[in-house]
């Protein structure tokens, strides 16, 4: 690579990992595997080595990631709450010895399991629980002591029987893992089906209102505003360190900490160099399956306190520690067959069923080969052997093929040349790596499709209609596209077999209710091309009403950061088809939400009238969105992106470094909270 290219990669893996690094701690979101999102992590941090000049930052391999809410107060830690750094395999283990015995002459170690959970800090003072906090960015997080209080397994009082109480320190800070015992999460999501029944929601529909797994719902839960509710999902939490207390040793702490009535995982171990920890990691590779909680690795510490303190921390980690990360789960399967699924924008995804196989605790029968460069990848032939992975909510793939086990004479896999379900030829476009049906409007998986996409959780979130009861209107001729579904005949639907009045009147109340969410669900739910819940709130919060995103040339539309020409393309294709005006005319007839509310509260001549501001990152003075309503209130306007339309970025900690390298270049003023204090 040359430099130039090393410039942009590194830029593009910071943008990349900050935002799933954002998904992950705001949103309990992961979109990729956490081996894969580590793997991109390393690439950076290898690249930033070798190349300094162009370290971002707002690096992620500079901070914690984390996040801190404006629904608590904010408390600075006192020991600072560091992340870990990982690796996946024994030679990393062993590189981390050999640096570690630089330092120290044959290191004891303790091997714990790692709890997938969420970090917890505990303060505890005179022997009383006074302060629970959550890492945040690992310098300062919320303080959601009422909702630790909550949690069973953290003694609010420190009165073991067999403690002096004289001995136990007199200002301390325990470490600890707040999680979901695996029982608990199914409990949760039981409760969440049956309330979902009761209200009438489509039995397809519920999935969608699951909690995806223990760690994000422990994570969502200590965040909980409400603490009665919090204690509703009863966490558990294991304390695993402690700091401000005389013990010399890890072990001694964890012993101590046990005799204060607190939950110490009874599996850690003393290991008397590498190879010991080896045979640890070896040992709980398929018993960790057994435990009533997730883990996914093992925590390596060295146990010696005064040791710890002489190899110290890194900005991000202490020096001292290492997590052991097991690779998503894999299993030997074989391929039955492979079959190409339809999606609603046409895109034809293979799908290869499978012999069942048990991964990570679920029964697997498909996963994904994603498109035709993949099946060539893997170079698949039928009957195939093959490996699958899995990793929390992640769909299922297949990563190899086990040639050896070939049988004689297979056939390798071709991809289909014609739509399996109304034979229209396939076309691949240009830099796609999918094939698509362009048979939009006559395509049944594709019609069906669009409507399951139109009424889903963040589209127009009509949870009465599924996929059956849209099928069963398609199959009744009741209706054609989504749009029909704003001019449904009561009498028709009552004729329905099986469809009884009390599913009808959810249906209608379903779709009354739709007609009040915000354009930017109404804009994602139509099902442009790209247009996902991000780019559809970029959209719609720079051009604040369809009418002018249906007037912007593509230009325009490119223009906008964070929209890219592919995307740019896609709108205006969208909006060049008469059909999709006429649907869109539907729409606003039925009177769905076409204009971003807030932008009507026009103020004539506020001091920051005509003048339109982006704002980024974290203030003194202000949460953002605070900020932005006194921007709004003085006559100012808001934007998410820059442009060169844009007065000014008003940048706080942490803004957005490509946001600040774009406003330099289109000559937009870069301006400090300070500032904006001064001109207002
Ligand atoms: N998939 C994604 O999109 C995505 C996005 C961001 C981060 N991630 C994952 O999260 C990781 C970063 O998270 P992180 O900084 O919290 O690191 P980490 O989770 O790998 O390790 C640090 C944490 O481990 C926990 N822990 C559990 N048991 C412990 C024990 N016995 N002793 C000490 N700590 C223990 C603590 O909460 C601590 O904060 C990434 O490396 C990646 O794997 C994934
Ligand atoms: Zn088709």
């Amino acid at each position: 690579m040359n430099l130039s290219a090393i410039k942009k990669r590194i830029n593009s893996l910071v943008e990349k990992l900050n935002h799933y690094n954002n998904q992950y701690y705001q949103n309990d979101i992961s979109e990729i595997s956490d081996f894969e999102f580590d793997k991109l992590l390393e690439e950076l941090k290898k690249l930033e080595k070798e190349n300094p000049q162009f370290k971002l930052p707002n690096s992620p391999t500079l901070r914690v990631g984390g996040d801190i809410t404006s629904n608590f107060e904010t408390v600075v830690h006192r020991y600072p709450m560091l992340s870990l750094s990982n690796t996946y395999n024994e030679t990393e283990l062993l590189e981390f010895d050999e640096r570690i015995r630089k330092t120290v002459d044959n290191p004891i170690y303790v091997c714990e399991l790692k709890f997938d959970g969420v970090a917890i800090s505990l303060r505890y003072e005179n022997g009383i629980f006074t302060q629970g906090v959550t890492r945040g960015d690992g310098e300062k997080g919320d303080d959601v002591t009422a909702n630790v209080r909550t949690i069973r397994d953290i003694p609010l009082k420190i009165e073991g029987k067999n403690i002096d109480k004289n001995e136990v320190p007199s200002d301390f800070e325990l470490r600890g893992e707040v999680y979901l015992s695996k029982t608990q999460f199914e409990i949760l999501n039981q409760e969440i089906v049956e309330r979902s029944k009761e209200k009438g929601v489509e039995e397809e529909k519920i999935p969608d209102l699951l909690l995806k797994n223990p760690r994000n719902a422990a994570s969502g839960a200590i965040k909980m505003k409400d603490s009665k509710e919090m204690a509703k999902r009863k966490l558990s939490c294991f304390v695993y360190d402690a700091y401000g207390t005389p013990f010399e040793s890890h072990t001694s702490i964890l012993e101590n900490l046990e005799k204060y009535n607190f939950a110490v995982s009874p599996f850690h171990r003393k290991a008397n160099g590498i190879q010991e920890v080896l045979e640890f990691i070896k040992d709980w590779e398929e018993k960790r399956f057994t435990l009533p909680y997730e883990t996914d690795g093992v925590v390596i510490k060295i146990n010696d306190l005064d040791q710890r303190e002489e190899l110290g921390f890194t900005s991000k980690s202490p020096r001292w520690a290492i997590a052991y990360k097991y690779k998503a789960e894999e299993a030997q399967s074989k391929l039955k067959s492979v079959v190409f699924q339809v999606g609603r924008t046409g895109a034809i995804t293979p799908v290869a069923n499978l012999t069942p196989v048990q991964l990570s605790g679920t029964t697997v029968k498909r996963a994904t080969l994603h498109n035709e460069g993949e099946i060539k990848r893997l170079d698949l032939h039928e009957g195939d052997t093959v490996f699958v992975e899995k990793s929390g909510e992640i769909i299922p793939k297949v990563t190899r093929v086990v040639t050896e086990k070939r049988v004689k004479n297979a056939k390798p896999i071709i991809f289909i040349e014609n739509c399996p379900e109304c034979e229209t030829k396939l076309v691949r476009e240009e830099g796609e790596a999918a094939y698509y049906c362009l048979n939009q409007d006559g395509c049944p998986p594709q019609i069906l499709g669009k409507i399951e996409h139109f009424v889903c959780k963040n589209g127009m979130d009509i949870d009465s209609i599924g996929s059956k009861t849209a099928q069963n209107f398609l199959n009744a001729g009741i209706i054609k596209s989504f749009a029909d579904l704003y001019e449904l005949d009561r009498e028709k639907l009552l004729a329905l077999p099986n469809f009884k009045e009390k599913s009808v009147n959810n249906v209608f109340i379903g779709i009354e209710n739709s007609k009040k969410r915000p354009f930017k669900n109404v804009l994602y739910s139509l099902g442009i091309k790209y247009v996902g819940r991000g780019v559809s709130e970029i959209l719609t919060d720079e051009f604040s009403s369809i009418d002018n995103i249906i007037k912007a040339s593509k230009e325009e539309i490119s223009a906008v950061f964070g929209i890219g020409e592919r995307i740019a393309e896609a709108v205006k294709a969208y909006f060049d088809e008469p059909k999709n005006i006429e649907t869109i005319e539907r729409l606003k007839t039925a009177g769905l939400q076409f204009e971003q509310a807030e932008k009507k509260i026009v103020i004539l001549d506020g001091i920051l009238s005509g003048k339109t501001f982006v704002v980024s990152g974290t203030f003194q003075n202000f949460e953002r969105e605070e900020l932005k309503e006194k921007i709004k209130g003085l006559g100012g306007k808001i934007s998410s992106s820059v442009s060169k339309k844009l007065d000014y970025l008003l940048a706080g900690d942490k803004a957005g470094s490509s946001k600040i390298e774009k406003a330099e270049k289109a000559g937009v003023a870069v301006i400090s909270e300070a500032d904006f204090l001064k001109m207002i």
